[in-house]
């Protein structure tokens, strides 16, 4: 996992710097949605971006849809009525299957063929295929079928990309929009990397302070803002009865915004509220803070995401000076996960 994510933050660095200007603006969240779509392609599923484009792309048109009904009244059978919305969401569903079962086809054919340098046997897509043909395991307790592996794999992208990209888009802004920082963070990273200026496995766990921002990022501009959980029993909340069957939504950036649990400065930037670690970071209680979830649907891909974030910032703080571009106008929307509306353009300093 590791050196697959440095590969392609080195990749993406090298296509900036070869434009070879000293100062240029880029926007990151675009960068950044396609550098999070390679590195959960290439882990996950060992395909190569280009293979998996296509799917990332009807992904993000499958949530766009998907954030304009949230919120609506829901009247029941309506989505089972051809109106062209529906229609544009069953034919985006249709593509994304096929197309991931191409890859996961592609995929069986390499391990027949014995191709072991495509086969990949150790990722995510490589242990589900074990699963499915039982290899290894249980048969009766471990299988699973085709429509499983597409349901997974589908979650997987789902789940993973644009909540790391926008995670570390909103990172960056606000490194860019707090220069002191920015350069605290920068020398931080200085001593923890490689001659290739990259962190080592070893040194991630010596980012304070780059953990610090990163959670403050994450209190700020949590990347799922809102969750979704249904009562399968009568509960009383406070005051109020839920019956069964309720479905609920938890607004999440609405806690981590709450003064009375982060005090009045609640919707500033002050990454020290974290430094003796996220449970003491809230002033009455620490279940406030909840960017990935708790209990059993906490979020699995957690290490996942923040280990990519150290790694692709701190590559671009040793190369790069950031600040916020003219160009950029703040306007974080809900589109399921939360975006900035009008990317994030930042410019680019070589170092
Ligand atoms: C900063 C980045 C991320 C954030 C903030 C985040 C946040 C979350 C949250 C809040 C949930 C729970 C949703 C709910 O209970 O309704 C969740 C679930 C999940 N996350 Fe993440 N996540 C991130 C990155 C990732 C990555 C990189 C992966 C995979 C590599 C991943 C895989 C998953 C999966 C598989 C689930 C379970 C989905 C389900 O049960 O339907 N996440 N995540």
């Amino acid at each position: 996992m590791f050196p697959i994510m440095s590969r392609c933050t080195m990749e993406i660095i090298e296509r900036w710097s070869s434009k070879d200007l000293k100062r240029h603006e880029i926007d990151v969240f675009t960068e950044l949605k396609t550098l999070s779509a390679d590195i959960i392609a290439r882990t996950a599923f060992g395909s190569s971006y280009a293979e998996a484009k296509q799917i990332f792309e009807l992904q993000q048109e499958q949530m766009l849809l998907a954030s304009k009904i949230q919120g609506r009244p829901f009247i029941p059978g309506v989505r089972f009525i051809p109106t062209a919305f529906n229609r544009r969401c069953w034919r985006i569903e249709k593509s994304i299957e096929e197309l991931t079962l191409r890859v996961i086809e592609k995929r069986t054919q390499c391990r027949k063929l014995d191709q072991h340098e495509d086969a990949h046997d150790d990722d995510l897509l490589g242990l589900m295929i074990d699963a499915m043909e039982h290899r290894g395991m249980e048969r009766r307790t471990m299988s699973m079928g085709m429509a499983d592996i597409i349901g997974e794999s589908k979650t997987f992208f789902a789940a993973g990309q644009e909540t790391s990209s926008t995670c570390m888009s909103w990172t960056l802004m606000l490194l860019a929009a707090h220069p002191e920082w920015q350069e605290r963070v920068r020398e931080e990273v200085r001593t923890a990397c490689d001659a290739f200026g990259f962190p080592t496995s070893d040194s991630l766990h010596r980012l304070k302070l780059l953990s610090m921002v990163l959670n403050e990022s994450l209190r700020l501009y949590p990347p799922v803002p809102i969750m979704t959980r249904m009562s399968n029993k009568d509960v009383r909340v406070g005051k109020t009865l839920v019956p069964k069957g309720t479905v609920m939504m938890l607004p999440i950036v609405a806690f981590h915004h709450d003064q009375r649990y982060w005090g009045p400065d609640a919707n500033e930037f002050r990454p020290d509220r974290f430094r003796d670690g996220s449970s003491k970071a809230a002033q009455s209680k620490s279940t406030v803070f909840l960017p990935f979830s708790s209990g059993p649907q906490f979020c699995i891909g957690q290490l996942f995401a923040l280990q990519q974030a150290k790694i692709v910032i701190s590559a671009i703080l040793l190369r790069y000076r950031i600040s916020i571009s003219p160009q950029y106008r703040h306007s974080p929307i809900v589109a399921l996960v939360l975006q900035p509306e009008f990317g994030i353009p930042l410019l680019f300093e070589s170092i």
